[in-house]
């Protein structure tokens, strides 16, 4: 007996250990899906197999066989369920490395995500990879034998556990390749050693799984085993394709829409693409999971999230299957291949077509769409020139005008235009409340103008991206003296310039005061009720970008300008010879540093200039 025959015991990982407990205490409610888990691992190790014989072909035709299926058998008297497949099995170090040790990138994070409410739970499972351990939701032991494709019979491995910490291997004879798992059912589950129950389960959770699954003795499919993409839209219902989707992502949550297309010409293909109703935990880190799936002539290839759709469509969930690529197709291969070039540009006039009916015919789903991955489809507008037109009407805002909500889109915008207004105005800001409050927008308020109120990260991107949307231009209201185009009135023209000249001394001696701190000092119609504010020199980056990259709050040249308008202007304007001309000047810049959600440089100094000015307001001996 060598050495590696011997049972030999082996502690699990803590992380294994405590999604075994989970799965024993907490996902009873669900319990079914232990077959779906062990089913969908059966129909892979198939697919595997079949992909490998391509750089294998040593491996083809080892054995007499029939097609593959995958069998799923019971025993009343010992209290088992069996689940059995020809597929591609695996050595003794894969077991270890796959069954034992869940060292997966995904499980901490499967820990972590876990809320508690036993239905999104379950529905996470699929989503980690930890399904072979759902087996212990029924079972008491786990006993399963396997035999990699291309090794000897007696290098078969047995792996053998109760699911409470520790695990066996020996190794063992087996006359055929694959894996057979033998769950030993906890008392109480003698319900699901029944052949009607079984295929019921089967038939709910497992329909579309390709290869055949038998149950008991009688060697017809219980299931369609067909891939439901191959099968006609016409046969499919929209729970069909909800059970594919839950199936493939383990989301329990119904898709807000799906294309399902079978092209022929060129290339063909058939896509079967879903938007998922929420976000997946990992949309925002920098490779995300899941993604699309590359199926070759309906077997699985490989998972992708960054060939088969652009990036901003990352939310995607589904599968393609080509017809044109060899099956041992690589990521490589697919960098340069001239038929997932084709297929890609394919889906993704496709996607943004069903955003587009779905926001023309279903806004509220949309709306619900948009709340989920706007902030991603917004990428599109600089990743994807060739699309920006489709995308820049699948884009929805917050104005002046919506209530705090995301609904206008820039045809919105444009059809609420005023008269004379020529330009899509709009104002980025580090969160909505601070938009709505800011000084920037006071005339624009009053003249009814309606302006765009973006917070995002993205956004700058985005309106730099856009830069126009139907010949109307995009214009920060936080830059540059404000343009109102059109829509400025000659008597307003005449009072700036009027006001240019009455204030002349009074800037000067502000700009004088002020110097090293404001870069200038100009009068501005852009204010009804603020004294003053901060905006960019046209030429800079919008300073709530400025903001972001520095982190400091202003831009590099902050201009002050000042509302003629306001009494506390006026009152500096009468009294320019007041000797604490030089501390409203700080007080006014450091007030406007403070409205446009920034950080004065000198918090000490600010308090102690406005209190020596009440001070001296309240004594009555100021100016
Ligand atoms: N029947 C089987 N034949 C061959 N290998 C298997 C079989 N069942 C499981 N495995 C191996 O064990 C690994 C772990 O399985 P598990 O179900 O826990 O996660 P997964 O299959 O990787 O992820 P998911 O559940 O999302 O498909 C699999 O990736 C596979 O390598």
């Amino acid at each position: 007996m060598s050495l590696q025959a011997e049972e030999e015991t082996f502690r699990f990982q803590a992380e294994a250990a405590q999604i075994l407990d989970l799965m024993a205490n907490s996902l009873y409610s669900n319990k079914e899906i232990f077959l779906r888990e062990l089913v969908s691992n059966s129909s892979d190790a198939i697919d595997r197999l079949r992909i490998e014989r391509f750089s294998r072909p040593e491996l083809a035709g080892d054995e007499d066989e029939g097609e593959p299926r995958i069998r799923v058998s019971f025993d009343k008297d010992a209290g088992t369920i069996t689940v059995a497949d020809d597929g591609i099995g695996m050595s003794r170090a894969e077991v270890i490395e796959n069954i034992g040790t869940i060292a997966k990138s995904g499980t901490s994070e499967f820990l972590r995500s876990l809320t508690g409410d036993q239905r999104r739970d379950t529905a996470l499972i699929g989503q980690f990879g930890v399904g072979f351990y759902a087996a212990f939701i029924v079972a008491e032991r786990v006993v399963l034998t396997t035999r990699r494709a291309g090794l000897p019979a007696d290098e078969a491995v047995r792996w053998s556990s109760d699911g409470k910490g520790e695990y066996s291997l020996e190794n063992v004879e087996r006359a055929e390749r694959g894996t057979t798992i033998v769950l030993h059912l906890r008392d109480g589950e003698d319900e699901l050693l029944n052949e009607h129950r079984l295929r019921s389960i089967i038939k709910r959770y497992s329909d579309h799984i390709a290869r055949p699954i038998t149950v008991g003795d009688d060697d017809s499919a219980v299931n369609q085993a067909s891939a439901l993409w191959t099968r006609p839209k016409s046969e499919l219902k929209d729970g069909d394709y909800h059970e594919y989707y839950r199936q493939l992502t383990g989301d329990f949550t119904d898709p807000l829409g799906h294309l399902h297309a079978k092209v022929e010409g060129r290339y063909d293909y058939t896509l079967l693409l879903f938007v998922p109703s929420r976000a997946p935990y990992d949309l925002w880190t920098p490779e995300p999971g899941q993604g699309v799936r590359l199926h070759v002539q309906r077997v699985f290839i490989l998972e992708d999230s960054g060939r088969l759709l652009p990036r901003y469509l990352r939310f995607v969930r589904g599968i393609i299957d080509s017809a044109d690529l060899p099956l041992n197709v690589s990521r490589e291969i697919l960098q340069g291949s001239q038929a997932i070039d084709h297929i890609r540009a394919s889906a993704v006039k496709k996607l943004l077509r069903l955003l587009k009916d779905m926001a023309d015919g279903e806004p509220e789903k949309y709306a619900e769409f948009w709340t989920q991955f706007g902030a991603v489809l917004k990428e599109g507008v600089f990743d994807d020139p060739a699309h920006r037109e489709d995308i820049a009407g699948l884009l929805r805002f917050t104005s002046t005008r919506s209530g705090g909500e995301a609904r206008v889109s820039l045809a919105d915008y444009v059809s609420g235009m005023r008269d004379g207004q020529d330009k899509i105005y709009y104002l980025l800001a580090p969160g909505l409340s601070d938009a709505a409050a800011s000084p920037h927008l006071e005339a624009f308020r009053a003249k009814d103008i309606e302006v765009l109120l973006l917070d995002d990260a993205v956004d700058n991107f985005v309106v730099t991206g856009l830069a126009q949307y139907e010949g109307k231009q995009l214009q920060s209201v936080a830059q540059g003296p404000p343009d109102f185009g059109a829509m400025a009135d000659e008597a307003e023209k005449e009072a700036a310039e009027q006001a240019d000249s009455a204030y002349a001394a009074l800037l000067g001696k502000l700009k004088a005061h002020l110097e090293g701190k404001a870069w200038d000092v100009r009068v501005t119609s852009r204010l009804t009720t603020s004294p003053a504010c901060i905006v960019a020199n046209e030429a800079e980056t919008d300073f709530t970008v400025a903001r972001r990259l520095r982190g400091s709050g202003l831009p590099a040249q902050p201009i002050l300008e000042i509302n003629p308008g306001h009494p506390l202007v006026e009152r500096l304007n009468r009294g320019q010879d007041d000797p604490r001309l030089a501390d409203w000047a700080h007080v006014l810049y450091d007030q406007a540093v403070l409205t446009s959600g920034a950080r004065i440089d000198e918090p000490g100094a600010f308090v102690s200039r406005l209190n020596d000015l009440l001070v001296s307001l309240t004594d009555g001996s100021s100016g």
